[in-house]
């Protein structure tokens, strides 16, 4: 079986930076053959040839045509429909980029990899990164001062046309140019709701670029909206770029990096809220904690700040972030590490209660609420899948086709391991999620004799953090 191709999806507001941040990443050393799809916000363009580049410049065109244009409003079989295509030619990469347009609700395109089993089951969605423009951003998500002079503000130029940053061009007003084009699409919201897709736009992100550095006055303006953006997405890494120039390991391979090194329950959840580097303050609370109770500080302060006290045991951790348009929930467990009969210490979740649970909370229970959803954790039970095609997994395109049988001694240890603890990873987008077996290089998946801190993650509106964590309290194996 070939190994599974990461797809990073690159989203952010109209003229954030992402046709910039693709056109760095491709000039980058990174020794990759990238594909790159693109799509613009209008019907008739439709979405751009995708192109395969490698690092060396090289470009192999590729030409699909495609009727129904934007990705994000028509249909997201466009988008299914140019990735099988390209799939077809996937000896040529081994990487794929893909950008959305500026206003794009990012639910339907990250859930284009999950609606095509057959999509599913040679891609795998490694991240999603999210441009914000330092300069703009508040404003797009309605706060009424933006870092803009008010001068600007006032006439309505506080927006960077295309060209703006380079000298060409002039200035527009985005706002402006979104609302129209939305009006001008069929699918046009009202375009209050064009705050929302921008908050929904950073809520979706593992990694959040905020660029265009250089147009800030004060480095106190980059903090205050950093302290906005973590308050919608207190888990995503933040990193403050310009034109787009962040570091590769922040944008590509993400969760192979995050679950492929002795650390899986590093994956995703193990940056600090308001996790820029360099610039972490435990003590400040302005993204508004609303603990639920005193708690040891929560594992993401573990590295610098060793708990207090242990939580190993404790029935139940949550606690919410605030912000108007968006809050998110992270929900902890110690449960039974991974690889190991008995497990060690921390009681034992279930793969299926856990899968009914999110399917509960996705379709029934929170339906529309929940934008995004992921986590970390082990259970027992889940499918006994092959492991060649996990990411992170070694490429076994010289794998012999066939293996020879199990010995009597090896299919027993195999049937055993549906009640030994394995280290599982939800992704979770709209009312579609999956979850998947990942590789725990570590054998523990755990701190050592210790338990492992299982993690949901929950982004969305109007989340009620007490049913969430009743619902998990139901995934225990034996309550199951
Ligand atoms: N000053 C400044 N300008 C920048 C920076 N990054 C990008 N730009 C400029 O901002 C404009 C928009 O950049 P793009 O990369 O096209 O943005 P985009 O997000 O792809 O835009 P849309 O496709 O319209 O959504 C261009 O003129 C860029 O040259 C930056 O860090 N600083």
């Amino acid at each position: 079986m070939r190994k599974k191709v990461p797809v990073t999806i690159v989203t952010g507001f109209l003229g954030a930076g992402k046709t910039t941040l693709l056109r760095y990443i491709l000039r980058q050393p990174h020794g990759k053959r990238i594909a790159v799809v693109q799509n613009e916000f209008s019907e008739e363009m439709g979405i751009e040839s995708p192109v395969i580049v490698d690092d060396k410049g090289e470009v192999y065109k590729e030409i699909y045509e495609l009727p129904n244009g934007c990705i994000c409003c028509s249909v997201r079989d466009d988008l299914v429909a140019t990735l099988d295509n390209l799939l077809e030619h996937q000896d040529r990469f081994d990487y794929i980029l893909v950008e959305t347009t500026g206003v794009a609700d990012p639910e339907p395109v990250t859930a284009a990899f999950w609606v095509d089993a057959n999509l599913d089951s040679r891609l795998y969605l490694d991240g999603i990164v999210t441009l914000v423009d330092a300069k703009n951003v508040l404003r797009c998500l309605g706060h009424e001062n933006s870092s803009s002079p008010p001068s600007e503000q006032a006439n309505g130029r506080a927006g960077q046309g295309k060209g703006e940053g380079d000298g060409e061009g002039e200035n527009v007003d985005w706002l402006e140019r979104v609302r129209q084009m939305r009006t001008d699409h069929k699918s046009a919201e009202a375009s209050a709701g064009l705050e929302v897709e921008a908050a929904k736009q950073i809520a979706f992100a593992d990694c959040i670029l905020v660029n265009k550095q250089d147009l800030l006055a004060e480095s106190s303006d980059s903090e205050r909206l950093e302290e906005i953006i973590t308050s919608i997405n207190p888990y995503a890494r933040i990193v403050r770029c310009t034109r787009s120039e962040a570091p590769l390991d922040s944008l590509l391979h993400l969760r192979a990096l995050e679950t492929a090194e002795t650390q899986p329950q590093a994956f995703m959840l193990a940056q600090p809220p308001n996790s820029r580097q360099n610039n972490h303050n435990h003590h400040d609370d302005h993204h508004n904690h609303n603990h639920e109770h005193q708690h040891d500080h929560d594992e993401h302060h573990e590295l610098e700040h060793p708990p207090k006290h242990s939580h190993v045991g404790a029935p139940s951790h949550a606690h919410s972030h605030g912000h108007p348009l968006v809050d998110s929930v992270l929900l902890t467990r110690p449960t039974a590490a991974s690889g190991r009969a008995g497990g060690g210490q921390g009681r034992v979740l279930s793969w299926d209660a856990v899968n009914r649970w999110i399917a509960r909370m996705l379709w029934e229970a929170a339906a529309g609420k929940i934008y995004r959803c992921k986590g970390i954790f082990t259970a027992i039970g889940g499918d006994e899948e092959d492991d060649s095609d996990m990411p992170g997994a070694e490429d076994d395109d010289e794998a012999p086709a066939l293996q020879p049988s199990p010995s009597p001694a090896a299919a027993a240890a195999a049937a055993e391991t549906t009640d030994v603890p394995r280290l599982f990873a939800l992704q979770g987008v709209g009312e579609l999620f999956e979850i998947e077996r990942v590789r725990d290089n570590n054998g523990s998946g755990g701190d050592g004799e210790g338990a492992f801190q299982s993690k949901f993650l929950f982004i969305g509106r109007h989340l009620d953090r007490e049913q969430l964590d009743k619902g998990l309290e139901q995934c225990w194996a034996e309550a199951a």
